[in-house]
């Protein structure tokens, strides 16, 4: 659905996510089991499940800027996943009202045998612009990543670094009514990263509803006002983000 007449907005209800895993090895597991990181393992039946979510209730309206924390597994990408509609929920409702601007991963929607300038373009499409609106942000997201003649050369001729200055200088310049971001912007060196934050700051300006999942206080600091804390697929805590970060650390102490 898009939000041409609805306000932007998010709605689940009782949203369950399962992963029924057909090549695990299911004698050893005689019940449920809980690690300390990871989904839920339920084990009950002949192929065992991963509950990466369950029973999910959430309401996200425009303005809502939400940082998602919790151990490895907790299940925050699962959660963008659904949010975002990649994901259809194994039972309950997600209901998405609005465009979606999903950013998992950096490098998606990038082909390696094009050039960085063509990429700009291409990856832009990935992420609901128009042709048109991306060929007159090129010279603006080119001057950003300063890979100056690079931007002609194929990209598989980049290094990583290289790579992450292109699709952050892309991912930065689009207009998104619902932006879900997944931390991963580890491989650029300190000063880029600071220039990237700024327009990273200036993007969850423009967009209507931010949800962001990160393991960096600075970072969601950054980006957000409320938060919420996933625990083995379910919501733990929800609310102002300074008190549900000093939840977080304090169970992990
Ligand atoms: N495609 C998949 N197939 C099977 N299990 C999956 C799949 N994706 C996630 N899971 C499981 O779902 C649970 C939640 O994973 P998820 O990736 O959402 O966690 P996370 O909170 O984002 O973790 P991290 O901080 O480590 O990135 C985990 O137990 C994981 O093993």
């Amino acid at each position: 659905m898009t939000g041409t007449t609805t306000a932007v907005g998010i709605e689940t209800q009782d949203a369950c996510v399962d992963f029924p895993i057909f090549d695990a090895k299911s004698r050893s597991l005689k019940k449920t089991v809980m690690g300390m990181v990871g989904g839920t393992i339920e084990s009950g039946s002949r192929v065992p499940i991963i509950e990466a979510l369950r029973d999910i209730n959430l309401t996200l309206e425009h303005g809502a800027r939400v940082g998602l924390v919790g151990h490895n597994g907790a299940g925050k990408s699962t959660l963008l996943r659904l949010l975002s509609g990649i994901y259809e929920p194994t039972r309950g409702t997600a209901t998405i009202r609005g465009r979606v601007a999903p950013i998992f991963d950096l490098g998606v929607g990038m082909d390696p045998e094009i050039s960085g300038l063509e990429n700009i373009v291409v990856r832009g499409l990935f992420l609901g612009m128009t042709r048109k609106q991306m060929e007159s942000r090129v010279d603006d997201i080119a001057e950003f990543t300063e890979l100056g003649d690079f931007l002609r050369m194929p990209l598989r001729t980049y290094s990583t670094g290289m790579r992450v200055r292109l699709a952050l200088g892309v991912v930065t310049s689009i207009d998104p009514e619902i932006l879900l971001l997944d931390e991963g912007i580890g491989a650029v060196d300190a000063a880029f990263l600071e220039k990237s934050k700024r327009r990273l700051s200036a993007l969850v300006d423009r967009a209507g509803l931010l949800v962001f999942a990160s393991h960096s206080d600075e970072f969601l600091r950054e980006l957000c006002d409320t938060a919420i804390w996933m625990e083995h697929g379910t919501i733990r805590e929800q609310g102002p983000l300074e008190s549900v970060l000093a939840s977080y650390r304090d169970a992990r102490r």
